[in-house]
């Protein structure tokens, strides 16, 4: 994907609607100052969650008579931490970590302090990277966890010097430069010390022309931040970073999709559109015939999640949930639940089938007998596993692994669960770096024996 410039969040709240600035994090990327861009109480909430890395941190795994205990306890912590951090983040920030890459600015002294727990944390609840003070080499080196998942800030260019750039990207695979004077030479010089080919410069501006943010972006390794911005400020530079549209109206072709990289449709975007789209955090596109924005009818269709820029820089995807319900429309007077080349197939089509099945089944409904008999299900669930984990042939696997989510299905279906929900959740785990043991749990073997046994 192309590159677009991104929020940073220093004095403003990521997700604010009624300051029209609903949804900046969705060009796919955001940055957030924990000490200054919500409210005390929000800060609050994070320093709980470093004192509680702090606790962690100073379990003490050494002495070999409680050693045991001691590891239990710091897991218990650990998941702890990992908890607070995923609900500050999802329910206070409001930011969803599973479909942008959020990146949140670290003190130093609190990643000292909790000897690097408190990056861990963060990554494990979906942050993509931490940032750090460029020159805090002690903090650099106790964050413990890959390059790829650091950026190193300078908060001024002067400090941002060969050295102290050279010496930072040991442990960092971006470095982040405050621009106070939005001067191209400093860019220059800037990307011309970052050598390696998969490092890459943030340059962090204030309220600059969308024309200086296009002509950093051009230049290959670089990427732009931008501090505290409005969706017109945002949605301009985004439009300014892309090529220019081949058709004669200007407009760009806009695929939409689900989470599930399901394509819905296809639209078209224009400046106005892109950003009342980030305004309101809403499916907004631009009528060809007219050129006007679609209705308000369409922002309670589909919430936005995220726009993407193609490799090619001249097509955009937008990435959102459409509202259930028949009768919920978008823009064109389309219903909003099907895509637009009509009834979808495959795993949609299932789901589909089985939300319908929950609502009302036709006689004889196996569907309908599982929901209706839990024990049936869960008893069909643990068989199925059972039948795909020892399968041979190559269709014997697929046979049973059709049986597994067909049931799978009905269980999240029951309970509420979606597919793009589960689709999200591994989404987020990907962003996680500590690893546990996962063994396979005895009670739940006794459990699942117990099941296939009675049959
Ligand atoms: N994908 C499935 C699906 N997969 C399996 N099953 C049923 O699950 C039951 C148990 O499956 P098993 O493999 O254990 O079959 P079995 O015959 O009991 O045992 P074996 O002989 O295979 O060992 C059978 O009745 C299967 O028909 C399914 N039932 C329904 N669906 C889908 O769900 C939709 C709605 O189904 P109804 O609710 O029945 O209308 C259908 O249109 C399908 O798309």
């Amino acid at each position: 994907m192309s590159n677009l410039p991104f929020p940073i969040f220093v004095q403003n709240k990521p997700v604010d609607p009624d300051n029209k600035r609903a949804a900046l994090a969705a060009v796919g990327q955001c940055r957030f100052y924990p000490s200054t861009c919500s409210n005390p109480s929000d800060y609050a909430e994070f320093q709980d969650i470093c004192a509680k890395n702090k606790e962690q941190a100073l379990v003490d795994t050494d002495t070999p008579e409680t050693k045991d205990e001691s590891k239990k306890l710091k897991k218990k912590y650990m998941k702890q931490g990992v908890a607070m951090a995923s609900k500050y983040l999802r329910q206070t920030l409001q930011l969803d970590v599973s479909i942008i890459s959020v990146q949140v600015v670290l003190e130093g002294k609190h990643i000292l302090e909790t000897d690097g727990c408190l990056v861990a944390c963060m990554l494990d609840a979906g942050c993509a990277a931490i940032v750090v003070d460029g020159l805090n080499l002690a903090a650099l080196d106790a964050a413990k966890v890959p390059r790829e998942r650091i950026v190193a800030h300078f908060s001024s260019s002067e400090a941002a010097t060969s050295d102290a750039i050279q010496a930072a990207l040991s442990f960092a695979s971006c470095i982040s430069v405050e621009l106070s004077n939005n001067s191209l030479e400093t860019v220059d010089s800037t990307l011309s010390l970052v050598t390696e080919q998969s490092d890459t410069v943030d340059f962090q501006l204030t309220a600059p022309s969308s024309d200086i943010v296009a002509q950093i972006i051009s230049q290959s390794k670089a990427s732009v931040g931008l501090v505290d911005p409005s969706a017109d400020l945002l949605g301009s530079s985004c439009i300014a970073c892309m090529k220019q549209s081949d058709r004669q109206d200007g407009l760009y072709a806009t695929v939409v999709c689900t989470r599930a990289s399901e394509a819905l449709g296809l639209e078209y975007s224009s400046k106005d559109s892109i950003i009342i789209a980030l305004e309101s955090g809403a499916g907004i596109y631009c009528s060809r015939s007219d050129g006007t924005t679609t209705s308000s009818e369409n922002k309670a269709a589909q919430t936005l999640h995220r726009l993407d820029l193609d490799f090619h820089g001249d097509a955009l995807r937008f990435t959102v949930t459409q509202s259930s319900g028949d009768d919920a429309k978008n823009g064109n007077g389309k219903p909003s639940t099907v895509t637009a080349w009509g009834t979808p197939t495959g795993i949609r089509h299932l789901e589909d089938t089985l939300k319908d099945r929950l609502q009302s089944a036709p006689e004889g409904s196996y569907t309908k007998r599982l929901f209706d008999d839990p024990d049936l299900l869960r008893d069909k669930l643990v068989e199925e596993a059972q039948e795909l984990a020892e399968a041979e042939d190559f269709d014997e696997v697929a046979g049973e692994l059709a049986d597994v989510m067909y049931f799978a299905l009905a269980r999240a279906t029951k309970a509420g669960v979606k597919m793009e929900d589960a689709v999200a959740e591994l989404d987020r785990r990907t962003r996680k770096v500590t690893r546990r043991k996962g063994d396979s749990k005895a009670f739940r073997i006794a459990a699942g024996n117990a099941i296939l046994g009675k049959k």
